[in-house]
């Protein structure tokens, strides 16, 4: 059974086991948290660097590809404004326009009409049989303002090919500054989302070429019901229109509903802007496996932590009850040798010193009298007619009157120093360190007065009660404790030839 203390001390054991423990799985836990949102941030920042790559790369293409064919336009715009649209003009215009077509891959075709819309020159190898392009967006715009300069129009289906293609057109003006027809490049939507099909922007990743006025041109993935379709109401149109290009945002698709990571840029001064978006789902997924892996290793851990923690508190439990158990008998066992100790030193009836004890204290008081030169003295005393008290009152009441006298003497014991001891049968002794002979004829008085006083009776002395003979000597420098005690019994032996109840000091 523990005891109180020891309780104490084994509650704060495993308290401090748990504490550690707990301690142990926080900082793991913590750390493990810190470096997984570390390696998250990290992840999105690697993403949003590729996003901004992706974007430039899709800006540089689409730039070119305008650049180039616009540098074409301009050449075939100057050309027939400078030496009009005689047969000979249009032949070499029409010329040129072919080789162009057949040099730049993002080319569907180059055309220039007539103030109404009919074809005079074009890249494509046949006339197509009553075309007019008069109705087309770009052909009225320029013909309301001829000051348009380069327009990009939404995209159309070829007439000639049957293509998807991206109209740029440049107004020709006639020598008066009046509209006199229109120069169109197409461009083909697949150059584009050629291009696009070879980046790599994952499996769930977008791109897209778009007009700032809000609609698709070209998008991977691909479906050709996104190219021209309105980007109204979508996170990215109102993120170009909230923050201008050139930005890096977190949005959902209004296409297929996929937050991304996205990257806006805008191409040229072109009223186009370009997107590269990976998806955040699909770029954390090596790292949402990986904080799996960690989470069930560290849960695995905590667990093994926690068991090995109430393995130890157990033990530290047990330990401590053992301890308890250990420190219980020791107590027991010290216990026991001072019972013995005292038991070997006393004596059983009186509880005095028993006669071995007395002489050992009386061989170290010798010696330290004799060493130190201070006095000592020593008292035999011995019970007046004690067998005629056995006698009277039988031997049991012989053994009670003999510890009631030796309580008495007991009672000199004034220092501590001093011992009363029992020297045999009905005689007992006082050792007085420090004391001289008057002073212990004094002291040996008192104690036979004392004793006198306890009024036990001895009918058969004709005294009126029981009393001591004591005789008294006086350390001498070199006494051993044998003469010591052979002065003081002779002393004694004095009191009791004098008629007893007395003390005599031994010459
Ligand atoms: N009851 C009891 N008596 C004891 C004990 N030790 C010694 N005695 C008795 O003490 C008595 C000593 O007797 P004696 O030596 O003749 O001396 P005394 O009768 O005291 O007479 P004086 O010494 O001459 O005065 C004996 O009767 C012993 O039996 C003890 O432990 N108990």
């Amino acid at each position: 059974m523990m005891n109180i203390g020891t309780k104490e001390r084994a509650s704060a054991l495993v308290g401090m086991t748990v504490l550690l423990v707990g301690l142990s799985c926080l900082t793991l836990i913590g750390f493990d948290v810190w470096r997984c949102l570390s390696e998250r941030s990290v992840q999105l920042r690697e993403v949003h660097a590729s996003v901004r790559n992706l974007a430039k790369a899709m800006q540089i293409h689409a730039q070119n590809a305008i650049d180039e064919a616009d540098l074409v336009l301009v050449g075939v715009v100057e050309r027939i404004e400078t030496d009009g649209t005689g047969p000979a003009v249009l032949a070499r215009t029409e010329r040129l326009m072919k080789l162009r077509k057949q040099a730049l891959p993002q080319l569907d075709g180059l055309f220039v009409f007539d103030r109404e819309g009919r074809w005079l020159a074009f890249s494509q190898p046949a006339l197509v049989a009553n075309a007019n392009n008069a109705d087309r967006d770009y052909f009225i715009r320029h013909e309301r303002d001829a000051a348009a300069g380069l327009l990009i129009g939404a995209p159309v289906r070829s007439r000639s090919t049957g293509h998807l293609v991206i109209p740029l057109t440049r107004a020709i003006n006639a020598p008066d500054g009046s509209f006199a027809g229109v120069a169109l490049a197409m461009l083909r939507v697949d150059y584009f989302t050629r291009f696009y099909d070879e980046l790599d922007i994952g499996h769930d990743g977008a791109v897209a070429l778009a007009a700032t006025e809000g609609y698709l041109l070209a998008r991977r993935p691909f479906s050709p019901s996104y190219v021209g379709k309105s980007l109204a109401g979508s996170q990215l149109l109102e993120t170009v229109r909230k923050y201008g290009t050139g930005v890096t945002k977190e949005i959902r698709s209004a296409q297929d509903g996929v937050v991304r990571l996205n990257s806006i840029m805008r191409v040229g001064d072109y009223p186009l802007f370009v997107g590269a978006a990976m998806s955040k789902d699909e770029s954390l997924v090596e790292w949402r496996s990986n904080t799996i892996v960690h989470v069930v290793c560290d849960l695995g851990f905590v667990l093994l932590l926690t068991l090995l923690g109430l393995q130890l508190a157990r033990r530290v439990r047990e330990t401590e009850r053992a301890r308890a158990q250990l420190v219980d008998a020791h107590e027991a066992l010290e216990r026991l040798n001072r019972d013995l100790e005292r038991q070997a030193l006393s004596d059983g009836l009186t509880g005095l010193a028993n006669r071995r004890h007395f002489d050992m204290r009386l061989a170290h008081e010798c010696a330290m009298a004799a060493q130190q030169g201070t006095p000592l003295a020593l008292l035999l005393i011995d019970i007046d007619h004690f067998k005629y008290y056995n006698d009277e009152f039988g031997h049991q009441s012989g053994d009670a009157c003999l510890q009631r006298v030796a309580a008495t003497i007991r009672s000199f014991e004034t220092d501590p120093s001093c011992v009363a001891a029992r020297y045999g049968g009905e005689e007992l002794a006082l050792i007085l360190p420090g004391i001289d002979g008057l002073a212990a004829s004094g002291i040996a008085d008192k104690v036979r007065e004392a004793v006198a006083a306890l009024g036990i009776p001895n009918p058969r002395t004709g005294r009126a009660a029981l009393t001591v003979s004591i005789g008294v000597a006086n350390f001498r420098a070199n006494d051993t404790p044998r003469e010591l005690i052979a002065r003081s019994d002779a002393a004694l032996y004095n009191a009791k030839s004098c008629g007893r109840d007395a003390v005599r000091l031994a010459a």
